[in-house]
């Protein structure tokens, strides 16, 4: 195959052009968000039920979980109690066992804390030890606190544990005790209960630091959020209400998530802002536009409300302090100025509820533009079908599909009527083998883990939205992470349990692209719509880079020959490749089967690369 690169570049590529799509999808509690204890406020649980208690274990007591009498705070009403049983002699308590675990490391400080209270005053003096532990009880870190029975009323303690060893699993456990001889008999509550390990750029509150960088690592240029369907809710009333999710821990009362559990709400949208400020890239924040997962839509006169809650969430964003309390809320949170933000979302995949979509897409764009004539409004349902008015600017285009599917449609935007209007590449994975099952389970073509196959068909495509990046300003995978076994999705980009985190093949070819981009594209030759070789060529103006990125889906190399306009090619190339066997995935138990390989090759005005069998390969040199 021959390939004649232009040097004449048809469109800029826009910066936004990769980035990442996240919601909470057994990714953001015990992912993401810091926060290293499971149900660790007792939010929405049903006192003295077992589940109550899930990922919480008594430690030689009778522990449950109570509706307090007097609350740590009105969005917290529940406590664990403990209870010592008369005659105990030995260390009693209970302990919290994380997300399947909790990963500790050696030399390293947690932030521990509590809120304790005795409902009724005793005579008790003594001592919390509070500690980190292995699974078999090795003390890992501890401190003791003071306590007395007097203490009638919440009393935070705030303690760091230090570590010096490193455990031999991610099986350990955060508990507090007391000795037995001097607690027995005693009744204690214990409320909102915390361990932090150190954050991603030390932030408080914030996130993991092994997932936070991976994610970073990608240098993505926006930041998809809240949802995605956690954004909806199964009924208005458990939609993502973003100021339930913003100030003190105690005031966030979280919410059933869309995903099957409980959200904290302690990765809420100031968390989510500071860490798009973090890691540089900027929000594309989605408003709630009227319709709940369950099915209900709200008649068109009943939105007012939902749309000023959608107006003061911007403003919470982007607002004057002087001129909006949402946005002196953000100032108060410690962040006076705005974010950026340019992009908002009006819903989620509103092809669902398409003919009410005509009138809340109406009405909440009709209102958010007039108080935000700035802001680019992306629509969620098909493209022009239904027809809305205003006319979208941008739409946000799902696929999942097949590997084949993928590499099969890379010109899927070559077609599209160059009419202004944008898209947003907002979600797609191949995630099965089966084209006539592809939501299935494993056992019917679903994938786990992505695969090289998987990988190289979404290259494919996305060689074709860097052709098509003159109407396609936004692309992310989805879905973006997710633990290893507690998952409600497969495969995810990046997997993570307790203690590490799995950088799939789709991970390090969304990473290929979005760190080799280029500002520009140059046409070339075009590939074979149904073909197995695709490529892309872009150029980085400043450094004079060319970066042809080529995947290969087929079971057999593919030789190519690159010829090139330019003057001066440099002719020492680097060559970053990704492949192996098409069905093999990277695993926990086999977690570096593959990495992109980086190597020199040698390029010149005309030049021949053979594309490995299965392969992504990303060529940079310099030429001018
Ligand atoms: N069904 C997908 C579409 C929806 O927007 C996401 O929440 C889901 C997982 O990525």
């Amino acid at each position: 195959t021959t390939v004649s690169v232009s040097a004449t570049a048809s469109h800029p590529v826009p910066s936004t052009l990769f980035g990442q799509m996240f919601e909470d999808i057994s990714s953001g509690d015990g992912g993401l968000y810091g926060e290293l204890l499971l149900n660790r406020a007792f939010q929405l649980v049903t006192p003295g039920t077992a589940a109550a208690l899930a990922n919480w274990k008594a430690l030689n007591s009778n522990i449950a979980v109570v509706a307090e009498t007097t609350p740590v705070s009105a969005a917290l009403p529940n406590a664990l109690q403990l209870s010592v049983p008369a005659g105990s002699v030995s260390n009693v308590g209970f302990a919290n066992t994380g997300n399947s675990g909790i990963g500790i490391q050696a030399d390293t400080n947690y932030k521990a804390s509590f809120y304790y209270r005795f409902p009724t005053a005793s005579k008790f003096k003594g001592k919390f030890v509070v500690s980190l532990q292995d699974a078999a009880g090795t003390v890992l870190a501890s401190q003791k606190v003071s306590a007395s029975g007097s203490q009638t009323s919440w009393k935070q303690v705030k303690l760091s544990l230090s570590t010096s060893t490193q455990p031999g699993s991610i099986n350990n456990m955060f508990a507090i005790t007391v000795e037995g001889n001097s607690a027995a008999g005693e009744t204690i509550n214990f409320a909102m209960l915390s361990l932090f390990p150190p954050t991603f750029k030390n932030r408080e509150n914030g996130m993991r630091q092994d997932i936070a960088q991976a994610l970073a690592d990608m240098k993505p240029s926006f930041f998809r959020l809240p949802g995605g369907n956690n954004l909806e809710g199964q009924t208005v009333a458990t939609r993502w209400q973003w100021n339930s999710t913003i100030g003190p821990l105690l005031d966030r009362p979280g919410r059933a998530g869309d995903w099957g559990y409980t959200n904290t709400d302690g990765l809420g949208l100031m968390e989510y802002l500071n860490w798009c400020e973090d890691v540089g890239m900027e929000a594309i924040m989605a408003v709630w536009a009227g319709y709940a997962l369950g099915g209900t839509s709200l008649p068109e006169d009943q939105l007012q409300p939902y749309i000023q809650q959608a107006v003061d969430q911007i403003n919470f964003v982007i607002g004057d302090p002087a001129k909006s309390a949402a946005a002196a809320q953000r100032a108060a949170l410690g962040h006076p100025k705005p974010f950026p933000l340019t992009y908002v979302e009006v819903g989620n995949e509103d092809f669902f509820a398409a003919a009410s979509y005509v009138y809340r897409w109406k009405d909440f764009v009709t209102a958010l533009q007039a108080e935000f004539p700035q802001l680019h409004f992306i629509a969620t349902s098909d493209t022009f079908s239904p027809i809305l008015s205003p006319s979208p600017t941008e739409y946000d285009v799902h696929v999942y599909q097949t590997p084949t599917w993928f590499a099969q449609n890379s010109f899927f935007y070559d077609g599209f009527e160059r009419n202004g209007t944008k898209y947003f590449e907002g979600e797609y994975a191949a995630i099965s083998t089966n084209p006539n099952n592809i939501f299935g389970s494993t056992s019917q073509g679903r994938l786990t883990f992505p695969t090289m196959q998987s990988a190289a068909g979404e290259a494919a495509f996305m060689t074709g939205l860097e052709r098509n990046s003159d109407i396609v300003f936004a692309a992310s995978y989805a879905p973006l992470l997710g633990h290893v076994t507690n998952n409600q999705w497969t495969p995810n980009l990046l997997a993570f349990d307790a203690g590490n985190v799995y950088k799939s093949t789709s991970y390090y070819v969304q990473k290929l692209f979005s760190v080799n981009r280029g500002d520009e594209y140059l046409p070339s030759t075009l590939p074979q719509v149904t073909g197995n070789i695709f490529w892309s060529v872009v150029r980085s103006k400043a450094s004079s880079d060319i970066i042809i990125k080529i995947s290969n889906v087929a079971s057999t190399p593919e030789d190519l020959t690159f010829i090139l306009p330019f003057q001066h090619v440099n002719g020492k190339g680097t060559l970053q490749l990704l492949t192996g066997n098409a069905t093999a995935s990277n695993t926990p138990g086999n977690p570096n089967l593959f990495a992109p390989v980086t190597s020199s090759i040698v390029v010149g005005k005309t030049f021949n690369y053979t594309a490995p069998a299965v392969s992504v390969s990303v060529l940079t040199f310099k030429a001018s």
